[in-house]
């Protein structure tokens, strides 16, 4: 199917947000589902991690049993194999995926954007999130492009036009998120935030007492 006449993707149907942590081993998901997050994502970047697939299996069971919404990031065929909620993708990940299977086994879908031109292709896509990043300054990946800032996560969601949910990435941490939520986003997602944080409970506490609407 051509990226301009697309079905759409799978609503989540418990919402997105407000927040999502990025994790990159599923011990982290079963320490936060049960804490309360219903949206999450494993995030291993090693395709040879010995337990890749076995932590797939792992986190997408989670899911199921706390009735989260449990994305796995890259591994798309792995995602299939085993009946995942969704999958998350970037730009070159959608390069290469079989992007009609996932709509076939009605499997949820989230893009990264970092560009006007990248959120444009991600949106023909009708996915179940867009995610636009990163926003600040970030240690966790390496990035091709300059912060975005505030003013143009706010430009990009104008474009959205709430027709997904968005998710803003990269460098969000309890000092800033006020400032990345009145942005009006739907969702922030954290990788330090989270798996950096001295007392998880107390962070994830924290973000509750900031992400209100
Ligand atoms: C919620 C969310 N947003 C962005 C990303 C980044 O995805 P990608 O650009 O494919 O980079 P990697 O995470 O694969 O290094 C994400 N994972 N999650
Ligand atoms: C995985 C990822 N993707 C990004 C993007 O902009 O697409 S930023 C990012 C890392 C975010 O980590 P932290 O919360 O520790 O800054
Ligand atoms: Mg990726």
């Amino acid at each position: 199917m051509s990226e301009v006449m697309q079905a759409s993707f799978p609503v989540m149907e418990g919402g997105i947000g407000p927040l999502y942590p990025v994790v990159d081993d599923v011990r982290w998901i079963a320490r936060l589902l049960p804490l309360g997050v219903k949206t999450v994502q494993l995030r291993i970047k090693d395709p040879a991690h010995p337990e890749l697939e076995a932590q797939i299996i792992d986190a997408i069971r989670l899911g199921r049993e706390h009735n989260a919404q449990v994305f796995i990031n890259d591994y798309w065929q792995l995602a299939l194999r085993h009946g995942a909620y969704g999958v998350h993708l970037g730009q070159e990940d959608l390069d290469i995926a079989d992007l009609d299977a996932l709509r076939q086994a009605n499997i949820r879908l989230g893009v990264s954007t970092r560009t006007a031109a990248e959120l444009q292709r991600g949106l023909a896509l009708a996915p179940s999130y867009v995610a636009i990043g990163h926003i600040f300054p970030t240690p966790t990946k390496d990035m091709p492009t300059s912060p975005q800032g505030v003013a143009q996560l706010k430009a990009h969601l104008g474009t959205v036009a709430g027709r997904y949910p968005t998710v803003a990435i990269g460098g969000i941490d309890l000092t800033n998120v006020a400032d990345v939520w009145q942005t009006g986003v739907s969702c922030v997602a954290v990788v330090r935030a989270v798996t950096a944080a001295a007392d998880l409970e107390q962070a994830l506490a924290a973000f509750a007492d900031k992400l209100v609407r």
